[in-house]
């Protein structure tokens, strides 16, 4: 073959451009070889170039990653933060979880229904002193005849419910909140309801395949009751019953009694809203990782640890505290509540008490401390409906029983705290939410997120 058959292009390659002419006592054989050579280095110095560019691209990526541990005791509102991270910052990823959701919402209303029949029942069934039928029905029997009825109708619901908590929280499946073990795959479980049924063979195949079996849907059963779980809600008597016996549902997490005419549909498809008041009870540790979808920052990486906060929990958090950036400890400012777990226990003492132990941990002396007082719409309820402060505070003594003090009084406490047990000085950063005001929470967010970013890049000295 003639050397000018093989003739190496020279289109693209600077060097070969201006070393392409023959040098000198070349053979025009040994120019074709030359220019190869060349050809073939540039190649190699391109493919250099791109292995740099992409080495670059991950170093500079995981620079603007964002590693965040949620803190707080149990419902203080850490796994609420975490879905309006996902919101403001994954919205796509969000939206794919939806599905996942409307069972979650749906099992929260079956807790708050069996809450209501249960309470009527010891009310209107078990009363001896009411003359009996010669059958041993109670008398005057509308309401219990009517609570008979409407329990029957919604018998299924029970069954259906108890299936779906057996699968979901297999360890406590008499729990009274939705819990799910973290690293279960309880999304994938539940969103797999409506997909045709991966044959797989493992433990989460087959439960699964449990799952997607439409008897444990809850939809037809809601959607059939509708009326009858409208008119339970709405009838005064059930109302006297249970203020007279102080279950304030409507203060309770998942609460969604007042949605039921559009949740108890075939249709029904959870709001952002529904979502995020929506209750499940983290249980061990879970680990999120979600890829920023849009805006200057789009593809960096946001890492969210989110934690069980009830007190037997709390010891397995300190492994986690090694690797992370910042903490968002939640602290509701629930003054007049007690922990589920130890009903002797004030909630906002043991914030304090908790946050206090955070503040001193030396493993936690460079991270940043970010607190939330959350749950300032219940907090504002709570004082609009006439409950003081002081009574159950004393220090709180006479200071006026309104929003701002209130919380400027807690606020000085953490303050203190912060300032007198960080082993090393830090800032006080800290703000009031609300979790489940999703806009305000996007504003809010996004600044967060910025601002541990730039302490962490400025702390790395990368600007
Ligand atoms: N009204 C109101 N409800 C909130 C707020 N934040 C969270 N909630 C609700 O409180 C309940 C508990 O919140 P979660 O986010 O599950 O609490 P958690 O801290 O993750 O609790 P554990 O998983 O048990 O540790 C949920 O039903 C939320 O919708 C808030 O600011 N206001
Ligand atoms: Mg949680």
């Amino acid at each position: 073959m003639k050397a000018k058959d093989k003739a190496v292009s020279t289109v693209g390659n600077p060097f070969m451009s201006k070393w392409s002419g023959a040098l000198p006592d070349e053979t025009e054989e040994e120019t074709q070889e030359r220019l190869q050579e060349l050809q073939e280095a540039h190649k190699r110095s391109k493919e250099i170039d791109e292995f740099l560019q992409e080495g670059k691209r991950i170093i500079d990526q995981r620079k603007r990653a964002v590693k965040i541990l949620l803190l707080g005791q149990s419902e203080s509102g850490k796994s609420s933060v975490l879905k309006n991270f996902q919101l403001a910052f994954a919205p796509r990823q969000f939206e794919n979880e939806r599905i996942v959701w409307k069972t979650i919402v749906q099992l929260n209303l079956i807790a708050t229904i069996k809450i209501i029949l249960d309470a009527l029942k010891a009310e209107w069934e078990s009363d001896s002193s009411l003359p009996r039928t010669p059958l041993g029905d109670p008398l005057p029997a509308s309401p219990a005849r009517n609570l008979r009825r409407i329990r029957l109708g919604l018998s299924p619901l029970f069954f259906i419910e108890a299936n779906l908590m057996k699968l979901l929280c297999p360890e406590t499946p008499d729990s009274r909140d939705v819990c799910v073990r973290a690293g279960s795959g309880w999304k994938a479980l539940l969103s797999a309801r409506r997909k045709s049924s991966p044959n797989r063979g493992d433990d989460l195949g087959r439960r699964r395949s449990q799952v997607l079996n439409n008897e444990n849907d809850p939809t037809f059963v809601l959607a059939a009751q509708r009326d009858d779980i409208i008119s339970l809600w709405s009838d005064a008597r059930v109302q006297e019953v249970l203020e007279r016996k102080r279950l304030r549902l409507e203060n309770a997490p998942g609460f969604f009694m007042d949605d039921v005419a559009r949740i108890a549909t075939l249709d029904y498809v959870p709001t952002d809203s529904d979502i995020i008041r929506a209750r499940i009870r983290t249980v061990g540790i879970e680990e999120h990782h979600f890829v920023v979808e849009k805006g200057a920052d789009a593809n960096s990486d946001v890492f969210i640890t989110d934690v069980g906060g009830s007190r037997s929990q709390r010891a397995s958090w300190v492994p986690y505290f090694d690797d992370v950036q910042a903490i968002l400890f939640l602290a509701p400012l629930a003054f007049n509540q007690t922990l589920e777990e130890d009903p002797r226990v004030n909630r906002l003492e043991d914030s304090l008490d908790l946050w206090k132990e955070i503040c001193q941990n030396k493993l936690l002396a460079h991270a940043n401390l970010i607190l939330f007082f959350n749950k300032k719409d219940v907090l504002t309820a709570t004082l609009a409906a006439g409950v003081w402060v002081k009574k159950y505070v004393p220090s709180y003594a006479d200071q006026p029983n309104d929003v701002i003090h209130v919380t400027k009084y807690f606020k000085n406490k953490f303050r203190s705290v912060h300032k007198h047990l960080s082993p090393i000085p830090r800032p006080f950063m800290c703000y009031e939410t609300s979790a489940i005001d999703i806009d305000s929470m996007a504003v809010l967010l996004i600044g967060v997120r910025e601002s541990i970013l730039r302490q962490h890049l400025r702390e790395g000295d990368m600007i």
